[in-house]
């Protein structure tokens, strides 16, 4: 037990040395599958070890805490991270969960809205009557960075919607486009900067400027996911929510679907994974949600994700270092 403990603080202090190096600096040291797998152990030592849980243990932290320099902005409800899955066999059992919570019997109709996973960072935007009052990052989950002035010059996310709920906080990820990352790095060549890794450090790296001058000349891009306070529902379902939101003028992402059962998810998953490398920008897996918002309801969230939502990732790519 005693060896348990120390490969515990061992593999605390790495995870949060990769949180600090992926969130913080925009510039991560190791790569997905390994930083997957960190976790992975560690979830496995606490799983046989309870008692050995630490108190900074890594599967209770989302993100990192906000950089100095930004103005802090305390999310009106947490963002949360998605829990992963790996294979098949984890979606059966994501959804067998789900009907165990729910009572519903095996064959129940139980419909999920689908969707690319963008491998961006996550923004939260509010609006108050129709006008943007801020945008922050998730940072540690409660507190993220102010970065409204920023937002403010991404042409993609609207300043004033019409026909809004008068408390409307939209969420969604913040990237940048296969075509405009090659572009940008060779303006950096260019100009004798520095080169972004991959698309994701590029559009943490612009987001994350205190001079909104610089921000203003990335090409920053933006897909709504969901929402967080709200003055009242924007829908019945998850996918309503979203053709809501992109009424409302946010881009939301043509390969979303409905899909009726496990088997749909997993051709649906099959096809997006075989057409990856054309979509145009980073993607790291599908996201699936319970579509019916009621049952959102129901099933809640647990310390740090939704027991209603699930992200079944690829295989980490190699084509970039992360
Ligand atoms: C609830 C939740 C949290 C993080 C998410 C992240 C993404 C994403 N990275 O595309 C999409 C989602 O629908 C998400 N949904």
């Amino acid at each position: 037990a005693e060896q348990a403990a120390a490969e515990l603080a061992r593999l605390a202090e790495a995870i949060a040395r990769a949180d600090a190096a992926y969130h913080v600096e925009d510039a991560p040291e190791i790569s997905d599958a390994a930083y997957d797998a960190l976790k992975r152990r560690n979830a496995a030592i606490e799983a046989r070890f309870p008692q050995l849980k630490r108190d900074d243990s890594p599967s209770e932290q989302v993100g990192a805490a906000p950089a100095e320099g930004f103005g802090k902005i305390r999310h009106a409800q947490r963002m949360l991270s998605l829990a992963n899955a790996f294979d098949d066999t984890d979606i059966a059992e994501f959804d067998a969960r789900i009907r165990r919570f729910l009572g519903l019997a095996p064959d129940a109709p139980l419909p999920y809205t689908a969707e690319p996973k963008i491998d961006g960072l996550s923004l939260s935007v509010r609006y108050e009557g129709g006008r943007m009052i801020h945008a922050a990052t998730r940072g540690d989950g409660q507190t993220g960075e102010d970065v409204t002035a920023n937002v403010r010059t991404i042409a993609e996310i609207p300043h004033n919607l019409q026909n809004a709920p008068e408390l409307l906080e939209v969420r969604g990820e913040i990237y940048m486009s296969h075509a405009d990352f090659a572009a940008l790095n060779a303006a950096q060549a260019e100009a004798g900067g520095k080169a972004f890794a991959n698309p994701r450090n590029a559009a943490a790296g612009s987001l994350r400027q205190l001079d909104p001058k610089v921000t203003a000349a990335r090409p920053l891009r933006f897909f709504a996911y969901g929402w967080g306070a709200l003055s009242e529902p924007l829908a019945g379902t998850q996918h309503d929510a979203l053709e809501r939101l992109s009424g409302l003028g946010f881009p939301t992402n043509p390969e979303t679907r409905v899909c009726d059962g496990p088997d749909v998810i997993l051709a649906l998953y099959r096809d997006i994974a075989a057409r990856r490398a054309e979509l145009g920008y980073d993607i790291d897996g599908i996201v699936y949600k319970v579509d019916d918002l009621a049952l959102q309801g129901r099933l809640g969230f647990r310390s740090t994700t939704p027991r209603w939502a699930i992200a079944h990732k690829f295989p980490a790519e190699t084509a970039w270092t992360r």
